[in-house]
């Protein structure tokens, strides 16, 4: 393809990419993929520049644009040789118009960029939010040697204060690779490892990961309980739930059991775990607005409504979860969102409703105090961007 045929093809995503934004469509990966499949033309060189030019545009624009072209004029604006692939040719964007609309710069939309500042994120922390996210995987003990895997992945390096994480340089192949067909290791952010130490998952434990998805954080609790205990990891989203088991093979864990919850009967369907927990983590539904360096797109699509239905349904997993823990035990809030609405004033109003409940300072390898609890930002930790409490029942 010619340069221009890449910008046209780049304009044509993000036109969909904005729809689907607007009318809660598909994400943007899933978008790009199923229209790059579909132009058997493209080679894999074309795909990777297109797919950079399409992100570039996503990230430069703070609210969503009004059309693909004007968030791709908004990225040729600072970059003269894409301005020149606006030059008409056959399969190119027709040229640039002296009176062109173009988007808007900015890290965010307008309300949510108040709503960080107000939780203490703005300036550099702010636009740190759309960096380049890192490739980061967690070694699974039980497979593996820990010291061997280092030498598997070149360029990997070790995470200070993180024994079982490794960095490696981004496009490596982590799911081609033998130690990941073994079970050896995940992939995994440093931040989502540190946030699950909160845990202090043990031998002999019997823990709850109550929106367990696809089986990260479960994976990483039961590598620390060494294949002895219990864990009950459940949730909503059947497809996600489903893929732990096979995770949970191929890492030789056999101490899950899985079971899917109907939305607003959660308690209900977990009477038999009442009082029962060591520890109950949730690892809750959030905005995600410390995962834009992977999703910068999720920023266009959320809305105060939709934080505040976000807020309503942590509050209330956090009230079942209270069920769940024994006197003594523990509860582990964990939010990828660095708004405080989901996390530090979650935290706060669930010790106000829960007086049985006091907050644990916690020593994380990675992140600072934050309120009752500690958080990581991609500025500072340079991995996504996490709240986390630790919450203990008298
Ligand atoms: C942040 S994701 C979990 C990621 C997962 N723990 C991991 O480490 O890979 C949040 C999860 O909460 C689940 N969820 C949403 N509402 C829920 C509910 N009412 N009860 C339990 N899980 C819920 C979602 O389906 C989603 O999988």
């Amino acid at each position: 393809m010619t340069p221009a045929a890449r910008t046209r093809t780049a304009v044509e995503l993000l036109d969909a990419i904005i729809l689907a934004a607007r009318e809660g469509g598909a994400s943007a990966d899933v978008l790009i993929a199923r229209e790059l499949a579909a132009r058997r033309y493209a080679g894999s060189k074309d795909r990777r520049a297109i797919r950079a030019l399409v992100y570039d545009a996503i990230r430069r624009c703070g609210e969503v644009p009004d059309s693909g072209r004007a968030a791709m004029l908004a990225v040729a604006a600072h970059d003269a040789e894409l301005a020149g692939t606006f030059d008409g040719s056959t399969y190119g964007p027709s040229p640039i118009g002296a009176e062109e609309p173009v988007a808007a710069q900015g890290v965010a939309p307008a309300w949510l960029i108040d709503a960080l500042a107000a939780s203490g994120i703005d300036g550099d922390q702010a636009a740190a939010l759309l960096g380049r996210a890192s490739l980061d995987i967690r070694i699974n003990p039980a497979r593996v040697p820990v010291g061997s895997v280092q030498g598997m992945f070149p360029g990997a390096q070790p995470i200070p204060g993180l024994p079982f994480a490794l960095r490696l340089p981004a496009e490596t192949p982590v799911e081609a690779s033998e130690p990941y067909r073994a079970g050896a290791v995940e992939v995994q952010d440093a931040g989502s490892q540190a946030v699950t130490l909160a845990a202090a998952a043990q031998p002999g434990m019997r823990i709850v990961d109550l929106c367990a998805g696809g089986g990260g954080k479960t994976l990483a609790l039961a590598a620390a309980m060494d294949g002895r205990g219990t864990i009950l990891a459940t949730d909503t989203d059947r497809a996600r739930l489903s893929r732990l088991a096979p995770r949970a093979q191929r890492a030789g864990v056999s101490i899950v059991e899985t079971r899917l919850l109907n939305p607003g009967q959660e308690a209900e369907a977990l009477a038999d775990w009442a009082d029962r927990a060591d520890v109950v983590l949730i690892d809750a539904p959030c905005s995600g607005t410390g995962t834009w360096r992977r999703n910068p797109e999720a920023r266009w699509r959320l809305t105060p409504a939709r934080l505040a239905r976000l807020v309503e349904t942590q509050a209330r997993l956090l009230d079942v979860a209270a069920g769940l823990v024994r006197p003594g035990g523990a509860l582990v809030h964990i939010v990828c969102s660095l708004l405080d609405a989901e996390g530090a004033g979650q935290v706060d109003a669930f010790l106000a409703r829960n007086p049985a409940f006091r907050a644990e300072p916690l020593a994380l390898p990675l992140g600072a105090p934050h309120e009752a609890g500690m958080r990581l930002t991609p500025l500072n930790d340079a991995t996504d961007g996490f709240f986390v409490a630790r919450l203990v029942r008298a």
